[in-house]
């Protein structure tokens, strides 16, 4: 079925400037959300625990901060972007008590009401805005004048106005430079979370380590085996960003791609494949929403394990020691937020 795609042209600014905003976290997309709506025009307040780490910087870069009941209370939009685990307390506690008629409630991932852990009254608009990149670089490219991709999905239209509302907010953080697509929660939660299991970070960062280990556990210079499997990834990646696999194809040598072709479906073989489609079943089915849940609400002990073990992986020694001699590398994320 052929998607509907937006571009400026089709959005009006104005509907979200004559909105309140309360932007409920200030992570990754809060702040890039946040900056970019105020640099649009955009009345908005963020919403942080009185104890929140994000409040001094928040105020720092001369955003008004409130907590979340006060900055739902005063707004008559209020987008979450709490961590997904959060939101369903946030949401209890903080704004189902100060929403009105005609309020919008608004997601930066369909998480919770695909699965769901969040049932807003019907008297509200439910939308989504998601940005198909990390919030740091939606916030760079919007800066750039440039913008990151989004994705729109309206659950529940009480006003009538919802769609145009979220194409309007997509708009006003840069989305529809680079063209916004109507979807659904079901197919934006479904998708989002397979693309980062199995793909874009799971599987990524799976087969880089995994190539890492191979050629350095074979006795080569754990210097040339990250430039080989970790830096140039970006460089061969930016071809098919800009030109498809294809392109990317068309810059390598012949001996390359003749490696590429053959060996390829031998990495990524059918059983690979066969795990993927498990992967997407249990995304699917909820299992993977059921595990995630449990897992936060135990404390996290896998997650807090795994994530030590991987940075602990000889692969990020190896690849601090080397980026602190590329000044040319751009300043990590932490420093630009
Ligand atoms: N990361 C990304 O680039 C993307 C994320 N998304 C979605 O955006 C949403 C936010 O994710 P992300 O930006 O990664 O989140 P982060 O973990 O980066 O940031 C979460 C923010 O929420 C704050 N927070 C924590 N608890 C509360 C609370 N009780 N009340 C109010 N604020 C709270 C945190 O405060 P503190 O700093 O004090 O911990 C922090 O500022 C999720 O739905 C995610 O799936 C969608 C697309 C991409
Ligand atoms: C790829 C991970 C992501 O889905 C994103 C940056 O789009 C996320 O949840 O952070
Ligand atoms: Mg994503
Ligand atoms: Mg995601």
């Amino acid at each position: 079925m052929a998607v509907e795609i937006f571009y400026d042209d089709d959005a009006d600014l104005s509907i979200i400037q004559g909105r309140k905003v309360a932007v409920i976290g200030y992570g990754s997309q809060g702040h890039a959300h946040s900056l970019s709506l105020r640099d649009s025009g955009v009345d908005v307040r963020i919403g942080l625990p009185e104890g929140s780490k994000s409040r001094a910087k928040a105020e720092e870069q001369g955003l008004r901060v409130l907590t979340p009941a006060e900055a739902s209370a005063e707004a008559d939009l209020i987008m979450i972007l709490a961590p997904d685990t959060k939101q369903r307390f946030i949401y209890e506690q903080d704004i189902a008590p100060n929403l009105k008629d005609g309020d919008a409630l608004f997601f930066g991932h369909g998480f919770n009401i695909r699965y769901d852990l969040i049932k807003p009254p019907s008297n509200v608009d439910v939308a989504m805005v998601a940005p198909k990149g990390p919030g740091h670089l939606v916030r760079r490219q919007f800066v750039d004048g440039k913008g990151v991709p989004a994705l729109i999905a309206v659950e529940q239209d009480a006003t009538g106005n919802a769609q145009a509302l979220a194409l309007s907010y997509a708009a006003a953080i840069g989305g529809a430079r680079a063209g916004v697509i109507k979807t659904t929660f079901t197919e934006e939660t479904e998708t989002d979370l397979f693309g980062e299991q199995a793909v874009l970070c799971g599987g990524a960062s799976a087969l880089v380590q995994t190539g890492f280990e191979v050629l350095t556990e074979a006795g080569y210079a754990p210097e040339i085996a990250y430039f080989e499997v970790l830096h140039e990834l970006k460089l061969i990646v930016d071809l098919m960003y800009e030109g498809g696999i294809a392109r990317q194809r068309y810059s390598i040598s012949d001996t390359a791609e003749y490696g590429d072709l053959t060996r390829g479906p031998r990495v990524i073989s059918p059983a690979v494949k066969e795990e993927m489609k498990k992967i997407l079943g249990e995304i699917q089915d909820g299992t993977f929403a059921r595990e995630w849940v449990a897992e936060d609400e135990a404390g996290r002990p896998n997650f807090t394990k795994l994530e030590e073990q991987g940075n602990q992986h000889p692969i990020e020694a190896t690849g601090k020691k080397l980026r602190d001699l590329m000044s040319w590398v751009d300043r990590p994320i932490t420093e630009t937020a």
